[in-house]
């Protein structure tokens, strides 16, 4: 892995360099305002971090390198990794260094397979990818070196090798989850000859009729990898390795948050959401029934599923770049036509939803992906998060290698209370003070001696 590495140490040099120029001579400028609504809101579009594999423009979505969605999508998970790390494509030379040494690193450690094994036969799949990757962390050579008190310059380069060792095993882990979870156990052996997504597929086992499953599993890899620094499981991921809690704590901790239904989750549900439109209308209900389901799972208090972002207000590129495979290489099964139809229903309802509260009516990637997932084989709606873990797992790898070689620091912003922000509002001003607080309706907590004492 010596072009990767190379390339790599360039990326950080040069970047460490900008970072040093803009410290040098912006340190105090302000780039924006922090709100009450952003301490309230869950910070959004608060801008708060500097991330550099990839960004996602409200409209365009995602850039990874600087290329689009559509530039990038043709690549394989592999030339994706190098991409997210160095910022450039691998010539041929660095891809077949870096596949061969995801080829030599793909056995997972033995002892990880019996903790899985063991496990309630109901353990949700996610349970068990996350799981898988703690156990490896006795593995990380990151934490040999930091007890040996390697220098803190160093410590890009054992998380780089970690990453790598974590990366070449995930093929072979997620494949075993697979067999352990919902066959008979035995899993498939890891077959040299193939590349990092055929492998997951072969290693799958899983009967299709369909040539195209494997150009499936390498979109799908590459379109999950990375969406910038702030989403759930790359900021907790982040936030994690800060503390220099090696890549396999910090990946373990990132995929519990893709396990939620409101982030990667959303995968599983979404088909779900479409199974059960179509067990109460029937396999091709009519965009008027569609319409009238979506409406009262409105007014029932739930999401729909697969709509809706926190960054994006455009409809998700990596949801184009999925439907426009299913229309080259897939017929059209009952799902897919009612994720196509729903495409033309929920927008329209979302745009008006109780005065247009909601952000962006518009499709995400968690819209389509699990119908296609179900199209080559994979029934098992619990499963499909952990393919999504698989890929994002390359950004997470990405990410943080990139910040240990810049030494960015502990990840640790100030929390205020309410007490506190009262008062700073009511100092700041008699009349915001006087407004804020007549329209902030917080619980009253029944005040006992002891919470008396600790105001
Ligand atoms: C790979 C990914 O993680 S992509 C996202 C996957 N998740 C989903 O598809 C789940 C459905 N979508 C959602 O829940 C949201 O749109 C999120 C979580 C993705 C983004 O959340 P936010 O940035 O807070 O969205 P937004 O600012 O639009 O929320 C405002 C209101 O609209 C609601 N809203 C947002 N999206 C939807 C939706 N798809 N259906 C119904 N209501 C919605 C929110 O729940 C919120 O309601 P509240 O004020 O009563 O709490
Ligand atoms: O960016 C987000 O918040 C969610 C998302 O689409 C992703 O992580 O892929």
């Amino acid at each position: 892995m010596k072009k990767l590495k190379e390339n790599v140490r360039l990326r950080i040099e040069t970047q460490g360099r900008e970072i040093a120029r803009i410290l040098e001579n912006y340190s105090d400028t302000e780039i924006g305002k922090v709100t009450v609504k952003h301490l309230m809101g869950g910070m959004r579009g608060l801008q708060a971090m500097v991330c550099n594999t990839s960004y996602v423009d409200p409209q365009k979505g995602l850039f990874v390198g600087g290329f689009d969605v559509p530039a990038f999508s043709g690549k394989t998970p592999e030339e994706i990794l190098y991409l997210l790390c160095t910022g450039v494509f691998p010539k041929k030379d660095a891809l077949t260094e870096l596949r061969d040494e995801l080829a030599k690193r793909h056995e997972v450690p033995r002892h990880v397979w019996p903790l899985l094994r063991n496990l309630p036969k109901d353990t949700h799949p996610m349970t068990m990818l996350s799981m898988g990757i703690l156990a490896m962390d006795s593995q990380s050579v990151f934490k040999q070196k930091y007890s040996e008190g390697i220098p803190k310059k160093e410590h890009w380069e054992y998380t780089l090798e970690d990453s790598l060792n974590l990366i070449a095993k995930l093929p072979e882990l997620a494949a075993g989850i697979y067999r352990i979870r919902f066959f008979d156990g035995e899993l498939i052996s890891y077959a040299p000859s193939l590349d990092w997504a055929e492998n997951l597929v072969h290693m799958l086992g899983i009967e299709t009729a369909d040539s195209s499953f494997a150009d499936f599993m390498r979109l799908y890899l590459v379109l999950h990898c990375d969406h910038e620094g702030g989403n759930v499981s790359a900021f907790t991921a982040r936030v994690v390795n800060s503390a220099l809690s090696n890549i396999y704590y910090a990946a373990s901790a990132g995929l519990n948050g893709l396990a939620g239904p409101l982030h990667g989750l959303a995968n599983q549900e979404c088909l779900r959401f479409i199974q059960r439109i179509h067990d109460q209308l029937g396999k091709s209900p009519g965009k008027e029934e569609i319409r009238s389901y979506v409406l009262k799972t409105l007014d029932s208090g739930n999401v729909i599923p697969g709509y809706g972002h926190a960054v994006l207000r455009a409809t998700d590129p990596r949801f184009t770049a999925f439907l426009k495979f299913s229309g080259k290489y897939c017929d059209t099964t009952p799902y897919l036509q009612t994720v196509k139809d729903l495409y033309a229903v929920v927008p329209g309802l979302l745009k008006t939803y109780k005065g247009g509260k909601v952000a962006n009516p518009y499709p995400n990637v968690d819209a389509i992906s699990g119908t296609l997932l179900h199209y080559y084989g994979l029934e098992h709606f619990d499963y499909y998060t952990v393919l999504f873990g698989v890929s994002r797992i390359l950004g997470f790898c990405a990410q943080n290698t990139i910040a240990r070689g810049l030494n960015q620091p502990i990840i640790r912003p100030k929390s205020v209370t309410n007490k506190w922000l009262l008062d700073f509002l009511g100092k700041a001003s008699k009349d915001i003070k006087h407004q804020k607080t007549m329209s902030i309706k917080f619980p009253r907590k029944k005040q006992t001696r002891e919470s008396l004492k600790r105001e």
